[in-house]
């Protein structure tokens, strides 16, 4: 039998990052007797330029005949003065969120051996370390709640979204959240904005009840301000953070930069089937885009995701986060993670690829 993935490189870094994860599944199949095949689609602005829309029928037909999707990134300056719902962001991946049924968004953040000095905390987090999941719901809150738009004219002019929870979306995150504690340190923070958002004090609620079913977890509540502050201050203390679509948004690219960059940061989108899309947790980084500079751990961490939690293939999925660990652990650098002066010193997107893809031959 054969796993069918369909890639969406996208645009931006997209390309360059997924072009290394494409080598470490190769490695991945050679070790492990897998057979995979790929089938690239476009997706976002090369979308938009090669096919009018930033996600084509043909593109959502790949997916859909797949058996996971694998992401890169969306959008760009190219393509952000097109009208809202053109663009790459809204026009290609909060649909396929939406189409899929993509709820359930898995944030793993943790400080790998060798890249401790990164972190703005430094000596306090060497000792007491930092292991995060962010749970963050991926297809409700304020990002698909309805009505959306602007209306008025010159001065009166207005634009609105909508924040809209209804109880079983918040209830079955809140069940992924507490799984996910139980197989780890046995603590879910709850981010929310109780004191002042509607949409908060049910998801209160609704957590609460759902804790009551999971004695053995500890839960705690914070509001989203004083999440923020106490990441940077304490990060030790926090096992999975339970979010909203917003604030999961937010506090995922803080839990990237307390391991050291965004580019380390591997995310899946999965839905009640066990169906996902796995991507980097951030974006097209049009700044670094092209020059082969891109940290492509992110991409390749999202791969082994994608092995872990659609294809069932838990230790191929840890080999690879073994050779990731072990290539960080050897200094093996690109330039984000380095001082201005060391940088002479910065691997290439391409050599990061290879080295983490033959460490897998290698039997790591
Ligand atoms: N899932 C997606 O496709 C996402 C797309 N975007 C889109 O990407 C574009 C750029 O957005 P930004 O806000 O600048 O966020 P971004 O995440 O693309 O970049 C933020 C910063 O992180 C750095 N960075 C990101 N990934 C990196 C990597 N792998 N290696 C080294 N450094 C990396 C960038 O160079 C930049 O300095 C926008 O069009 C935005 O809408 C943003 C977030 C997610
Ligand atoms: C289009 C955005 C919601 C993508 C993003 O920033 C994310 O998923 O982290
Ligand atoms: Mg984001």
């Amino acid at each position: 039998m054969s796993y069918q993935i369909a890639v969406l490189a996208g645009d931006g870094i997209g390309p360059e990052v997924m072009a290394q994860a494409r080598k470490v599944l190769t490695a991945v199949e050679q070790r492990f007797g897998l057979a995979m095949e790929y089938a690239e689609y476009d997706v976002g602005g090369i979308a938009i330029d090669n096919h009018g829309c930033p996600l084509p029928a043909s593109t959502l037909a790949g997916c859909e005949a797949a058996d996971a999707i694998l992401f890169g990134s969306v959008g760009g300056p190219k393509w952000e003065k097109l009208p809202p719902n053109e663009q790459p962001e809204r026009g290609a991946l909060l649909p396929l969120r939406g189409h899929f049924g993509l709820f359930s968004n898995l944030r793993p953040a943790k400080l790998h051996q060798g890249l401790e000095h990164l972190s703005p905390l430094r000596a306090d987090i060497s000792a007491k370390g930092f292991d995060v999941l962010c749970v963050r719901e991926l297809t409700g809150g304020i990002y698909f709640g309805k009505p959306k738009g602007r209306q008025g004219e010159g001065e009166s002019e207005e634009a609105f979204d909508t924040m809209r929870y209804s109880c079983a979306e918040i209830r079955r995150i809140a069940h992924i959240a507490f799984e996910a504690a139980r197989g780890r340190r046995g603590k879910v923070t709850s981010v929310d904005k109780a004191n002042v958002l509607a949409c908060s004090v049910l998801w209160r609620e609704v957590v609460e009840q759902v804790a009551s079913e999971y004695p053995d977890v500890e839960l705690e509540h914070i509001y989203i301000d004083n999440a923020t502050m106490q990441l940077l201050r304490r990060p030790w203390d926090f096992d999975v953070m339970l979010c909203s679509n917003l604030f999961g948004d937010i506090l995922s690219d803080e839990i990237a930069m307390l391991t050291g960059s965004m580019g380390l940061l591997s995310s899946a989108s999965i839905n009640s089937s066990g169906f996902g899309l796995y991507e980097p947790a951030g974006g097209s980084a049009p700044d670094i885009a092209g020059m082969g500079i891109a940290n492509p751990v992110a991409q390749i961490l999202s791969a082994a995701l994608m092995l872990r939690h659609s294809l069932q293939q838990e230790e191929a999925a840890a080999a690879i986060e073994r050779a990731v660990g072990k290539a960080l652990a050897d200094g093996f650098f690109t330039c984000e993670l380095l001082a201005p002066e060391q940088r002479d010193n910065a691997k290439t997107t391409a050599e990061m690829g290879d080295y983490i893809a033959n460490a897998i031959r290698e039997g790591v």
